[in-house]
């Protein structure tokens, strides 16, 4: 039985202030238990939202990591920066990070690396463009992004602290979300990927996220899906009622 996950990526958003505003008025509320909830805030905030934390069930995620432990790498966050703060997860390879930063999958999949190293569960993202699903290549694609990512991973026990998030890169943040067939025909998809590189009962514990444009309006459509485990919030994920709703869909 899968555990459904909801994880609210706040990206570029929140000072100091504002994360603990938010994090207290989420707090403020009755959250569905039988959710797995994660906070990935700035790096900025970790710190100080990681102690607010203490006494919930609530888990926090960073957005981003280096793969190397230390080094000559000016301006980036290593893997032990984050595990001493007490971090859960890490978001990889987010598109925003694949279309602004440079990141590729070999980066991604030396971060997964690092990430299970050290003990960070990893939120693998995935996802096609528009013009690859208007050319009907969005399978090829994401079976792709998903297999270089998990190359060289053949521990049972690491691949199942893995989550994946499918984003069609085209829903994020547009409001347009692919419908609860598409997504969940996608996430099946990639849970037959691993099924083939792993075996069924690998593929059947690991958990599936949809993201793109999740809302309080469209959470309980999506989560009745089979093969769809949680979601990736980004904007709906600032509003403590608003991400409140998805938890208890
Ligand atoms: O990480 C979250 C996704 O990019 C989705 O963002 P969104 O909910 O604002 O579309």
């Amino acid at each position: 039985m899968r555990k459904p996950i909801i994880a609210g990526n706040w990206k570029m958003n929140n000072t100091i202030s504002q994360s603990l505003k938010l994090i207290n008025e989420i707090k403020s509320y009755n959250l569905n238990e039988n959710v797995e909830v994660v906070v990935c805030v700035s790096f900025t905030s970790l710190y100080e939202v990681k102690k607010e934390l203490k006494g919930t069930n609530i888990k926090l995620g960073a957005q981003n990591m280096h793969w190397e432990d230390s080094g000559a790498y000016t301006g980036e966050i290593s893997p032990l920066m984050l595990k001493e703060i007490g971090i859960d997860y890490c978001i990889i390879g987010h598109s925003e990070r694949r279309q602004y930063f440079n990141e590729t999958d070999e980066t991604v999949n030396k971060k997964i690396k690092s990430a299970l190293r050290h003990g960070i569960k990893p939120i693998v993202c995935v996802g096609e463009t528009l013009e690859d699903r208007e050319k009907a290549k969005e399978k090829e694609i994401v079976k792709e992004q998903v297999l270089k990512a998990l190359e060289g991973i053949n521990k049972k026990e690491e691949i199942e602290n893995i989550v994946i998030a499918y984003e069609p890169i085209w829903a994020i943040g547009t409001g347009k979300t692919a419908s609860s067939d598409d997504a969940n025909e996608m996430c099946g998809f990639i849970r037959n990927t691993i099924s083939k590189k792993y075996g069924v009962d690998i593929s059947k514990n690991i958990r599936i996220q949809y993201g793109g444009s999740v809302k309080p309006n469209n959470i309980k459509e999506l989560m009745d899906k089979e093969e769809i485990d949680g979601a990736l919030v980004g904007g709906a994920s600032l509003n403590a009622s608003d991400f409140v709703k998805l938890i208890n869909y």
